[in-house]
């Protein structure tokens, strides 16, 4: 029986620039309220809270032909690369609580500043990877995917604050699950690019061990790359997680949600998991902002070793009478 230690580390980015709605950038600190730090703890995990970031303001953040708020997304995001790069140089496995999906890029740029080659898994009812000339809002948080892959570089055009990103995942090294709402352009990306993708029809098909252990295979076919998790909540069903921007019916269940969280944990390849989307604003009810909430707090105990069968630690001794 092993019980593997996780060294934790939380940076929160309450920001909501890459998308219209507010109310996305209180995620973070209603996650913290839920008690992430002290069930992470409780499972046997050290972490340390990196508090949150601050982001600049940004005046007069006109829109770049479609492309809202640039600027100040842009910003946020170099701000945010340097911040999980130096969780990353402290040893732990970085956990970015958003605030919104345009986050991506900067949790993802600094994660690949201190690992080489990653493998990424985006959970996700969208694909987020319309370029700035696909976008059919022109909300960043549709478009992080494609600022990231090599493949789609030429197809990038220049934007303000944007020319410290540089392209660091492979197409070959992503796996989608979940997705539901896929725009054209973005269906036409994945298929050029053979880019993996459990819709859920193959969810469905398949049932998640299924789409889980097939994900194993793929990311594990050639070298075993650290994994980043991007996690949007939007991801489950409405019924569970209602409180988000962008909801989408038939989604993932509670359960494949968590055996998402379960099996990538147990791969021992986790490096950084995004936990965003989380929107109070957009919950009609206390009951479906906890609701929101608490999944996302059950996910990332999922990331860390929290299993549904129980857990106990390794040094346990029966009490004696
Ligand atoms: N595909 C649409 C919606 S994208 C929804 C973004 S998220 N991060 O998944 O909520 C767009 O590009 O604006
Ligand atoms: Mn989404
Ligand atoms: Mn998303
Ligand atoms: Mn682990």
């Amino acid at each position: 029986y092993k019980r593997s230690h996780h060294s934790v580390g939380i940076i929160g980015a309450p920001f909501s620039k890459g998308q219209p709605r507010d109310g996305v950038e209180k995620g973070p600190d209603l996650i913290r309220a839920a008690g992430l730090v002290e069930k992470l703890k409780a499972q046997g995990c050290a972490v340390k809270d990196y508090g949150n970031l601050t982001f600049e303001e940004v005046a007069n953040d006109e829109p770049v032909g479609r492309v809202k708020r640039p600027r100040a997304v842009g910003s946020a995001n170099k701000r945010l690369s340097a911040a999980v790069h130096a969780v990353k140089s402290d040893g732990h496995t970085c956990v970015m609580l958003g605030g919104d999906h345009s986050l991506a890029i900067g949790s993802i740029l600094g994660h690949a500043a201190s690992k080489a080659e990653l493998s990424v898994v985006w959970v996700d009812a969208h694909a987020d990877i319309n370029t700035p000339l696909t976008s059919p809002t022109g909300n960043i948080h549709g478009q992080p995917m494609s600022y990231l892959i090599h493949e789609l570089q030429s197809k990038i055009p220049v934007l303000p604050n944007f020319s410290w990103i540089k392209p660091c995942v492979s197409a070959k090294d992503i796996v989608y699950i979940g997705l539901r709402d896929v725009d054209p352009e973005e269906h036409y990306i994945l298929k050029s690019l053979g880019i993996k993708a459990f819709s859920m029809s193959e969810v469905d098909r398949l049932g998640i061990a299924k789409v889980m252990e097939q994900t194993g295979d793929y990311i594990f076919s050639k070298v075993k790359k650290p994994i980043h998790l991007s996690y949007d909540i939007d991801a489950l069903d409405p019924s569970i997680t209602p409180a988000t921007g962008t909801p989408v019916v038939g989604g993932l269940t509670y359960r494949e949600g968590i055996y998402i969280t379960e099996t990538i944990c147990q791969t021992g390849l986790l490096s950084a998991v995004d936990l965003v989307e989380v929107n109070p604003k957009r919950g009609r009810t206390e009951d479906e902002i906890s609701s929101t909430v608490s999944a996302a707090v059950d996910l990332i105990q999922g990331c860390f070793g929290k299993l549904r069968e129980g857990n106990h630690s390794s040094d346990y001794k029966m009490p004696v009478p």
